[in-house]
């Protein structure tokens, strides 16, 4: 898997938030993006996911080389980031197995072992609603952790979580295959210590 970034600029009204992004992001390995609050990195990420239009540049994802349909993409990324939101009606349980009809979880994992995993058993028949913020942090990283995704995209990726949070975090990033490509927006060193690969969007301002 491979997406690659040639001269992408994305424009509001008539401020250019970057522009001249050109990129060869490869699966086996990490890459953060860095800068301060309004520099672009989740704007550049949501490029990049494909969930948001670039004003100019070009975007292509490949999978063995060859050119993928955006139609297809979206079976291959999952994203976790605060401004996704999860369905609040649902149940854990009910998230998971809804989730589970569009996205496959890892090697057959099935709700109850994914709530185990999240350190959420004792919540799983509670409405997302009723959750704190820590525990929805939690979800959403889980979805993307255990969800079979060739690329994994983490905006803000300990965002409302506590120590505890912080270090099953780390312990589930680390254990992401090599065969994924890991993308994470953050101003947090703690979050990205492991990252071979730090891009600063400010050099595209
Ligand atoms: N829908 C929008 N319309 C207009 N401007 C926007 C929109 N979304 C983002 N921006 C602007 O784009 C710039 C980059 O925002 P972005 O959220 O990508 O930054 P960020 O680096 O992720 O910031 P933070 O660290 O605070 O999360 C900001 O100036 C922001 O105001």
């Amino acid at each position: 898997m491979q997406i690659v970034a040639e001269q992408v600029g994305k424009k509001y009204r008539k401020e250019w938030i970057f522009r001249g992004v050109s990129l060869e992001l490869s699966a086996g390995t990490s890459y953060t993006f860095v800068g301060p609050n309004g520099s672009g990195k989740s704007t550049l990420l949501q490029l990049l996911a494909g969930s948001l239009p670039a004003t100019e540049g070009k975007l292509t994802y490949r999978v063995n080389g060859h050119a993928l349909d955006l139609d297809d993409w979206f079976r291959h990324v999952v994203v976790a980031a605060p401004y996704l939101e999860l369905i609040e009606e649902l149940t854990l349980t009910e998230l998971l197995l809804f989730h589970q009809t569009f996205k496959r979880f890892k090697s057959g994992l099935t709700p109850d072992q994914i709530a185990d995993r999240l350190l959420l058993t004792h919540a799983r028949h509670k409405e997302i609603k009723y959750f704190s913020s820590g525990m929805k942090q939690r979800v959403k990283l889980g979805l993307a952790f255990f969800s079979e995704a060739s690329v994994v995209i983490l905006d803000e990726p300990t965002a409302n979580l506590d120590r505890q949070g912080a270090a099953w975090y780390h312990e589930q990033v680390r254990q992401l295959s090599p065969d994924q490509l890991l993308l994470i927006g953050s101003n947090v060193p703690e979050e990205y210590d492991f990252c071979p690969n730090i891009l600063d969007v400010t050099r595209w301002k």
